[in-house]
């Protein structure tokens, strides 16, 4: 007879060690497209494109936190999650990430009607951020969350993106920028608190391997929304190139 065995969990840090792996070779901030626009070299009409699509990923995550509250039956983490929606839809008009967001846009030069109306979206962006609401829908409710740790390597890189931004596109307003620095600060929070949430949930092996495909996953994601912008002539490229023509 043989008996079965489970195997048994990682530790903590080894747990977290993979995590953090997955994170150092896959987050976005490696992608050309980022590191192009943290290094001064993208055009005006390129900066309107990011923040056009960017838009799509951020009206977004709203609906992708509320969809792990309504999945998760423990009333002392729906407590910890559901700032994340007020953060970003504010608790009345003209509060909240995406109304900053939209202050952004306005700071490039896009109207608050050609966002709010999703008229630049890509397809490959609308592909990767259905597929991060719908995998938040889905799946566990600890494995939703760990997807969201990469944000523990966001404060860096919106670190490094504001002092691109003031520093070689100075032609953006700096209170466009306020989105960046409120977000720092709460990114901070939110990934400690999907961090610690996501090591006391993900409690078994298979858990803890799928939290770490969950994190894989989500790299692509913000991967496959910057490789959509970098190989498409943007609606927004176009209409400036014309532009641009008329007067030469
Ligand atoms: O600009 C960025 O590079 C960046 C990255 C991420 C991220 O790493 O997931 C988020 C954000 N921004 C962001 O603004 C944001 O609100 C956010 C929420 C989440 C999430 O998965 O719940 N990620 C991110």
């Amino acid at each position: 007879m043989t008996i079965q065995t489970t195997p048994l969990p990682w530790d903590r840090e080894t747990f977290l060690s993979r995590l953090q792996t997955v994170g150092m070779t896959r987050y976005h901030h490696q992608h050309p497209f980022h590191v192009a626009m943290n290094s001064g070299q993208l055009t005006p009409p390129q900066i309107r494109s990011w923040v056009a699509n960017r838009f799509y990923y951020q009206r977004n995550i709203p609906r992708k936190d509320a969809a792990i509250i309504a999945n998760c039956p423990l009333r002392e983490v729906r407590r910890i999650w559901l700032h994340r929606v007020s953060d970003h839809d504010g608790f009345r008009e003209g509060e909240g990430g995406i109304e900053c967001w939209f202050r952004l846009a306005e700071a490039v030069g896009l109207t608050h009607s050609e966002v709010q109306d999703e008229l630049h979206v890509l397809p490959g962006v609308r592909f990767a951020v259905d597929a991060y609401v719908q995998f938040a829908r889905t799946k566990p409710w600890p494995i939703a969350i760990a997807s969201s740790l990469t944000e523990l390597f966001a404060p860096d890189l919106m670190q490094s993106r504001l002092q691109a931004f003031e520093r070689y596109y100075s032609w953006i307003s700096p209170s466009g920028l306020d989105y960046f620095r409120a977000r720092i600060v709460q990114a901070a929070t939110d990934s400690r608190q999907g961090l610690e949430l996501t090591l006391r949930y993900c409690s078994t092996l298979q858990l803890q391997e799928e939290a770490v495909r969950a994190l894989g996953f989500k790299c692509d994601v913000l991967w496959s929304i910057l490789d959509a912008l970098s190989q498409t002539a943007t609606p927004i490229e176009s209409s400036m190139q014309q532009e641009f023509h008329l007067r030469t």
